[in-house]
Order: C-alpha cells, then sequence, then structure tokens
C-alpha cells in the first residue's frame, strides 16, 4: 500500500517535472530571439503574436507611432521574430551602405519562406550567388538599354487608354494600371505580349504554334500572378501554415505538408498556383530557348528582353550555366514580373488619384505637359524625360512619398554589427522603414500635405533634407533594380494620359483609401475615377 502511493506520488512528481520542463523548453524557444535583441527599445511584446495586435489596429502607420515613442531604432516583434526597425536617414545610409558587408541579405518572412517559387529570385538569394545574378541582370537596367524599351512601353500604354478610357466613364483605376503594367512588364521581361490592357495590336514575338501556346499561358500566368501576389500576406490573413510560421517557425514545414493533403486549403491552393507558374515560367523559358540561335534581325526600336539577356548570358560559360539552372531561371523571370507590376501599378494610381484631388497641382502639371507640344506628335524620349518635366517629376516623388508601396526594407545580419549604438548579433533581422521617414516632419515640412514643390531641386526644403530621407525604392547595392525602369514608364504614361484626359474621384469609391499589408502594400478597396477628356476631337 505504501509503496504503491510511493509510486503514485513519484508517476505525478515525473509529470509535473515533464510538464515543467517542456514549458521552458516552450519559453525559451519563444524568447531567445527576443533576449538576444532585448537591449533594443520597443513596447512589451504579447506572448506568441508579439506586436502584430499594434499591425491590426493602426495599420502601417503602427511604425511611425513606435519610432515617436521609442526612437530611431526600436524593437517591433512579427509574432517570435523581432525585427530592428531602423527609422532615421543617416543610420538607414548605415545599414544599406555603409555596414552594407554585414547586412548584404534579406531576412525571409515567413510568406516567403513558404513560397519555393519565390526563393530563387533575386529578391531572397544570398551572398555571392545574389551578387553573380544581380550582374548578370544589371545589363538590362541600363540607360541605354531602357531608352530602347520606350517604343514598346508607349505602345502597351496607348493601348491600355484607347481600350478603357472612354468620356465621362468611371474606371477602376487600379485595375487598368496593374493590367498596363503586366503588360509592360511581360514585353520586358518575356518579350511577349499579354494583351491583358486591350487587345493585343500585333503577334507576339515569337513565331507559329509556339507563339499561340505561349500567350495563352502567358494570360492565364497573370491570373495566377495576382493570385499569387495578393496571396503574400504579413498580417494574419496568409494561410495557415504562413500564419503557423510566425508563431512557432519550427511548425510551419510540417504543417505544410498536413494542409498540403487538405483539400479547400489555402497551403493547397497557392502550392497548385505556384506548381502551374513554375510550369509556365519553364515552357515559356524552353520555347525561348530552343528559338533558333540565330534570331530574325529585330526591328530597329526593339530592345532586347529580359530573357533573352539572360538565356544569353546562360550560353556564354559553364558557370554561370550552372548559376542559373532551369530552377533559378524561372523564379527570376517570375520575380521580375512580380516585382514590376504591382509596385509600378500602385504608384500610378496613387498619383492619379492624389492630382484629381489637388487642382493646382494638376493645373501645373497639365500646363508643363501640353509645354512639351500637342498629342500624338511625338513620344518624349528617355532624354525628354530627365530634362523637359521637371514638375512632372517632382509629382511622382510626392506620390511615392505619400503613398510609399514598400514602407520597410528588409536585411539581416551575417555578422555582430553595432546600430544606432546597439549591438545587434548575427542573424539579427533588421528593416529599414522609408516609410517612416517619408512622414518625419524634420525631412518633410506638414507631411501630410501633398506637395510636390517640396521636391523643388531649387527649393528650401529639399536642399536642406538629407540625402537619404526619400529611399522608396531602397538604399545601397540591393536598391531596387527596376528603379529606372519603373520611373521611364510611370512618367511615360502619366504624360499620355494627362494629355487626354483628366481625372476626378468617383463617388463610388471608398474614401479614404485604406491599405492592406502584402509583401508590399496595396489597396485594399479599387481605386476609381472618372474619366473626363480634354479635348473632345481626339
Ligand atoms: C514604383 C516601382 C517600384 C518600387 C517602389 C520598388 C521598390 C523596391 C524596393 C524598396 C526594393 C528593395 C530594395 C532594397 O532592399 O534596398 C526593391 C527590390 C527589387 N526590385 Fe523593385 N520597385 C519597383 C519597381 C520594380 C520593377 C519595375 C522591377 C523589375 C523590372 C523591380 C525589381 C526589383 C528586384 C529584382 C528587386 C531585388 C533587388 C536585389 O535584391 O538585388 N522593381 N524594389
Amino acid at each position: 500500500m505504501e509503496m504503491g502511493k510511493i509510486l503514485l506520488a513519484m508517476e505525478e512528481y515525473t509529470f509535473t517535472f515533464l510538464a515543467m520542463a517542456v514549458g521552458f523548453l516552450v519559453v525559451v524557444y519563444l524568447y531567445e530571439p527576443y533576449w538576444k535583441v532585448r537591449h533594443v527599445p520597443g513596447p512589451v511584446p504579447l506572448p506568441l503574436i508579439g506586436h502584430l495586435h499594434l499591425l491590426a489596429k493602426h495599420g502601417p502607420d503602427v511604425f511611425p507611432v513606435l519610432a515617436k515613442k521609442h526612437g530611431p531604432v526600436f524593437r517591433f516583434h512579427v509574432g517570435r521574430q523581432p525585427l530592428i526597425i531602423v527609422a532615421d536617414a543617416e543610420l538607414c545610409k548605415e545599414v544599406g551602405i555603409k555596414k552594407f558587408k554585414s547586412m548584404p541579405n534579406r531576412s525571409l518572412p515567413s510568406p516567403i519562406a513558404n513560397s519555393p517559387i519565390h526563393l530563387k529570385g533575386l529578391f531572397a538569394t544570398r551572398d555571392s550567388r545574389w551578387s553573380a545574378m544581380r550582374n548578370i541582370i544589371v545589363s538590362v537596367y541600363q540607360p541605354s538599354h531602357l531608352a530602347g524599351l520606350i517604343p514598346a512601353m508607349d505602345s502597351c500604354i496607348r493601348r491600355a487608354a484607347a481600350a478603357s478610357l472612354g468620356d465621362g466613364e468611371e474606371v477602376v483605376f487600379s485595375d487598368l494600371a496593374l493590367s498596363l503594367a503586366t503588360d509592360v512588364i511581360g514585353q520586358a521581361a518575356f518579350g511577349a505580349d499579354f494583351g491583358l490592357s486591350g487587345k493585343p495590336p500585333a503577334p507576339p514575338s515569337v513565331d507559329g504554334g509556339a507563339a499561340a501556346a505561349e500567350k495563352s499561358a502567358s494570360s492565364e500566368f497573370i491570373n495566377m500572378h495576382i493570385y499569387s501576389t495578393t496571396s503574400l500576406k504579413m498580417d494574419m490573413s496568409g494561410s495557415l501554415s504562413t500564419i503557423a510560421g510566425t508563431f512557432l517557425p519550427f511548425l510551419q514545414k510540417p504543417l505544410r505538408q498536413v494542409l498540403l493533403r487538405l483539400p479547400g486549403s489555402a497551403d493547397r491552393e497557392i502550392t497548385r498556383v505556384n506548381g502551374e507558374l513554375r510550369r509556365m515560367m519553364d515552357a515559356i523559358v524552353a520555347t525561348r530557348a530552343t528559338a533558333s540561335p540565330a534570331p530574325a534581325p529585330r526591328p530597329p526600336h526593339k530592345s532586347k528582353d529580359f530573357l533573352s539577356v539572360v538565356l544569353a548570358a546562360r550560353e556564354s560559360d559553364a558557370s554561370t550555366r550552372e548559376l542559373l539552372s532551369p530552377d533559378y531561371l524561372s523564379a527570376l523571370t517570375y520575380e521580375h514580373l512580380l516585382a514590376g507590376s504591382a509596385t509600378t501599378a500602385f504608384t500610378l494610381s496613387s498619383l492619379v488619384y492624389l492630382v484629381a484631388n489637388h487642382p493646382e497641382v494638376e493645373d501645373k502639371l497639365l500646363r508643363e505637359i501640353d509645354a512639351f507640344g500637342p498629342h500624338d506628335d511625338r513620344v518624349p524620349t528617355a532624354d525628354d524625360l530627365q530634362t523637359k518635366f521637371p514638375y512632372l517629376d517632382q509629382v511622382v516623388k510626392e506620390s511615392m512619398r505619400f503613398f510609399m508601396v514598400s514602407p520597410l526594407v528588409a536585411r539581416e545580419t551575417s555578422e555582430q554589427v553595432e546600430i544606432g549604438g546597439y549591438a545587434l548579433p548575427k542573424s539579427t533581422w533588421v528593416w529599414m522603414a522609408p516609410g517612416v521617414l517619408a512622414k518625419d516632419p524634420v525631412n518633410f515640412a506638414e507631411p501630410e500635405v501633398f506637395r510636390p514643390e517640396r521636391f523643388d531641386p531649387a527649393g528650401d526644403e529639399q536642399r536642406r533634407r538629407h540625402p537619404y530621407a526619400f529611399i522608396p525604392f531602397g538604399i545601397g547595392p540591393r536598391v531596387c533594380i527596376g528603379q529606372k525602369f519603373a520611373l521611364q514608364e510611370i512618367k511615360l504614361a502619366v504624360i499620355h494620359l494627362y494629355q487626354r484626359y483628366v481625372f476626378r474621384h468617383s463617388p463610388t469609391m471608398e474614401s479614404p483609401l485604406e491599405f492592406q499589408f502584402g509583401i508590399v502594400l496595396n489597396f485594399k478597396h479599387d481605386v476609381k475615377l472618372r474619366v473626363v477628356k480634354r479635348r473632345k476631337d481626339c
């Protein structure tokens, strides 16, 4: 009897001990990343969710709020993972440029870590592989090469405007901008005409039956691409395994394996779509790779597209062929479409939305555009875009400042480094906050006012501003590779549109605009505008 009691007590003790040990390990697991950076100021994180409740409450505005309270370097916990947010122009210069060698890579949040097709693009690759790939691609985005893309960009813009903009009509401008930007990047990345923003004016660039196959594959590809882009959520509305990965990263992979077998789960659908995308990319790449080695001469205006540059590089030597294996090639191509369309479309939509609400800006912009000459006379050259549209330049910058599509820019330390007086150990996630810089009254007086003149190079505000206070394309060697491409496209589109139309807010549009936090910022609802033709005869 006595013996039985003793055994029972021992069992209870063992159970309690085990429960305590497991509890202790869970707490250690949850707090281990926090422990390493606990000396950096920040609000108290809640168990499991960290500071996500603050993101839910304030939206992207949470970061300026926290910077005001905790200073320019602070902690923000996405679930278990602390981010060290850097919200000061000089310190961003340190992170992005001066100490680049200690932070050359991006940390990957769970939506990307969960998505094989995103992992092999330029954005997510690391160290020497990244620099080798970037060196190959960068030639596509040199100014001389970009100048050659103007006719293709212009024809997409004309077609989109002609197909969708009728006098007095309401248009979902954010959709139009996305179709347009996707068509433009399709031309530049694949040499293919998706025809999303209107009927393709000419046959696609590859001949014969392969061309038809490529085109229909491309259209399907775009629909999936949009699904795939919008499923990359940073808040808690993503797939279940992504959410689990935010709280307990070790669970993400095994849970995903289970969810993949569950019909109707978001994980299964995302994986299906990504698999399809991957197959389509492989088909497009294969078609192009096996095309005649001596392609027909291009029309004089036709510039080489991204894929042809990358394929040619792959043929140049064995090490490049190894570097750009089929996996990497399809991921890179897909990434260009992804990175180049949502961002540019968001910026174009923001600009037109803001100008519609600021008649004094619209007047000044129209005067500059009209001074260039009557529409249809000539398409601006790259040189014209540089020199003849200084006010447009200011309007683009102010729109990007006002609604910043990429308010956070990620890095990860590869060794211990000191930022703003805080020692950050290896593997710390350091995220710069261009969105906070853009709303800082020190560099932008009355930041909530839309005033393009603040970017006038002769103005006081611009001259006094820190050179890295406005970094919508990021900073340093990992700066956006498509920056000049995007600006060229946005300026061409704005000139074309305002030569012919002005826009007014539609009464059916939700106001004020709301945003959702994906891998980039997106509109929660459509940007709906009413089209007013400037001259009824055109
Ligand atoms: C308004 C349009 C755009 C904005 C605001 C934008 C913004 C950004 C930002 C903030 C980054 C991160 C930079 C950093 O880490 O320092 C980035 C990276 C990147 N962007 Fe863009 N982007 C735009 C358009 C484009 C276009 C048109 C393309 C391609 C044609 C593109 C391709 C890329 C790629 C490949 C990267 C990764 C670069 C690397 O890691 O080396 N982006 N972009």
